[in-house]
Order: C-alpha cells, then sequence, then structure tokens
C-alpha cells in the first residue's frame, strides 16, 4: 500500500486522498470495460501544478491508476486533464503515452493551441477537449474561443465534454446546442438529487438529450451528488440510493449515449472519499441488465474512444 505524496506542494486544507486499498468489487465487469472518467494529478514534482488552480490536491500518477484499473477489472481508462493542471497536458499525455494503448484522453486547450500541437496531441491518444463551466473550479469560459475551438476539433473527429451545474443549463442551452460535434456532459449535469426525479430540473436535463441526439452523459459520481448517502465505505452494499434513479432514467432511456467512471481519485470531496471496489458495485443498480451494462461500459466508450477496434 502507497500513500500519496504532493511533490513539495501544500494540499488544499481539509483535501481528502484517494482510498489507499480499495475492495475488489463484488460486480464483475464485462470484458473490455472502460473506466471513461478518471484523472491523474502530477506527481507534482514532474508535472507541477498549475499557477492558476483552485485547488492543490494529493499526486495521484498513474502507476496508481493503472494499478486500480487492474484491481477493479478494467481494461481501458478515458483520462479526463483535471483543473489543477489547467491547460497543461503533460500529465495526461505522459499517462496515455505509458499505457500501450489502453488509455485515451481528454484535454484541455486555448484558442492559441497550433494545428501541429493538436495533431501531437491525437497521437498521444486525445479524443477531446473539456470545457468547464463550473464557477468555482475556472475563472472564464469565454464563448467565442470555446465554439472555435469545438469546430476545429470536429476535424479531428474529436468530441467536447462539458461540466456544468444544473441550474447553469437553461441559460448555457443555446451555446451547447450550438456546438457542432458530439458532446458528453460530466456527471448527469449535477442534478440536485433532493428534488424529484420527474421534477422540472431533471426534466429539463433530460429534455436536452432527447432533443439532441448528438449529446451523451457520463452516469458518474454518485460519491459527489449524494446528499444522503450511505456512503461507499466500510462494505456497504446500496450506497448513494438518493443518486439511483437519477442515472438509472438516464441509462434506461439513453442506452446509446451513457458512459461510466469512477471518476478517480475525486477532487475536491469534501464528506469522505470511497472504496472504489464499491462505487464499482452500483453499476448493477443503474444498468440493471447484461446488455445495458455491456452498452454503458463497453460498446459506447469503444465507439467514442476507440472506433477502430469498437466492435458496434
Ligand atoms: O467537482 C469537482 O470538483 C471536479 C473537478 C474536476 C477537475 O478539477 O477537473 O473534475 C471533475 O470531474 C470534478
Amino acid at each position: 500500500m502507497t500513500l500519496p505524496t504532493t511533490g513539495g506542494f501544500d494540499k488544499t486544507p481539509g483535501w481528502l486522498d484517494w482510498h489507499p486499498s480499495p475492495s475488489t468489487p463484488r460486480f464483475r465487469l464485462p470484458e473490455g470495460a472502460v473506466d471513461a472518467h478518471c484523472h491523474v494529478f502530477g506527481p507534482g514534482a514532474e508535472f507541477p501544478y498549475a499557477p492558476e488552480r483552485k485547488y492543490t490536491p494529493c499526486d495521484a500518477g498513474k502507476a496508481q491508476l493503472f494499478a486500480l484499473r487492474d484491481r477493479l477489472g478494467f481494461s481501458r481508462n478515458v483520462i479526463v486533464q483535471a483543473t489543477c493542471h489547467g491547460d497543461d497536458n503533460r500529465a495526461m499525455l505522459d499517462a496515455c503515452r505509458a499505457s500501450g494503448g489502453r488509455a485515451r484522453g481528454v484535454a484541455t486547450v486555448r484558442r492559441g493551441i497550433t494545428d501541429a500541437q493538436l495533431h501531437e496531441l491525437h497521437e498521444a491518444g486525445v479524443r477531446g477537449v473539456r470545457f468547464n463551466f463550473v464557477k468555482r473550479l475556472v475563472d472564464s469560459t469565454p464563448r467565442d474561443e470555446l465554439m472555435e475551438i469545438a469546430q476545429r476539433v470536429k476535424a479531428l473527429g474529436w468530441h467536447v465534454v462539458l461540466y456544468f451545474e444544473a441550474p447553469d443549463l437553461p441559460e448555457l442551452w443555446d451555446f451547447f446546442a450550438a456546438l457542432p460535434t458530439t458532446v458528453v456532459v460530466d456527471h448527469m449535469g449535477r442534478p440536485d438529487v433532493t428534488r424529484p426525479v420527474d421534477g422540472p430540473e431533471f426534466a429539463l436535463f433530460l429534455r436536452f438529450l432527447r432533443e439532441h441526439p448528438f449529446v451523451w452523459s457520463k452516469v458518474t459520481c454518485p460519491e459527489r451528488l449524494s446528499m444522503a448517502g450511505p456512503p461507499a465505505l466500510n462494505g456497504e452494499t446500496a450506497p448513494y440510493r438518493d443518486v439511483i434513479p437519477f442515472a438509472r432514467r438516464v441509462v434506461e432511456e439513453f442506452p446509446d449515449r451513457v458512459l461510466w467512471g469512477t471518476d478517480w481519485p475525486h477532487p475536491n470531496l469534501k464528506d469522505h472519499m470511497p472504496d472504489d471496489g464499491l462505487l464499482v458495485d452500483v453499476i448493477p443498480r443503474i444498468a440493471p441488465t447484461a446488455d445495458l451494462r455491456q452498452r454503458l461500459l463497453v460498446d459506447n466508450p469503444m465507439r467514442l474512444y476507440w472506433p477502430e477496434t469498437a466492435a458496434r
């Protein structure tokens, strides 16, 4: 068991480190399953955190990520650029390159990036860019710049990953709807799960998916969205009961446009750090049939990130 380092950086006060000894999941993942949302942090001594970051994490490097992948039973990872690295994609690219083709990436880029640099990212395994609208994580989201980037990456066959919170969807709707390529929403657009799953807020998110067939959703982060728990700790077999109906609704209505991921190493959790093995055991509760699980964990992420080898 290795404990996380920080590479000389001071962690944000109250920072929760990744779980040191996740349990082996009881649920057996289908062959070829993809963890389609995870991050690497540093290590800070090799890949320093960005000056403009809003938090300083513990290190969570590629070796730990690949060890977790193997322990949980995943075949592949999609590594999403974390905001603590700004638009310095080196840690994520290094992990993709070291994965032997088993990791693809989602980058953060700015307008000044050249075509040659974009091609370099593609060579390393990047297949998307992330636009972040969560105010506690980024300072600005210039829409003309984002639209320009979206147009450029469309030409490479990439998609756009969006991170926003449910109350902001009405205001962002038209901009999102105008994006020219496939769109993947992080963490179901962060619904308030104390509200009814049939209520107006989540209905708007479902309508957004229904009216825009190019929009996908990650059914991720019950540990982040849950208000009532119980947490995925100490062998709990039915954690995060309040989030399950939301994720299940999305999986059942849009089975070909959903992705699942661990969100390891779970940045900015305040309350508890989940046991990632127990988090994997949530999957059959949100995707109750083998067919839904095959699409969620294998077919959909393969189509988006490894289209050259996807079966269907
Ligand atoms: O909610 C968060 O704090 C969070 C942060 C990041 C990031 O810093 O990139 O990514 C996530 O998926 C979630």
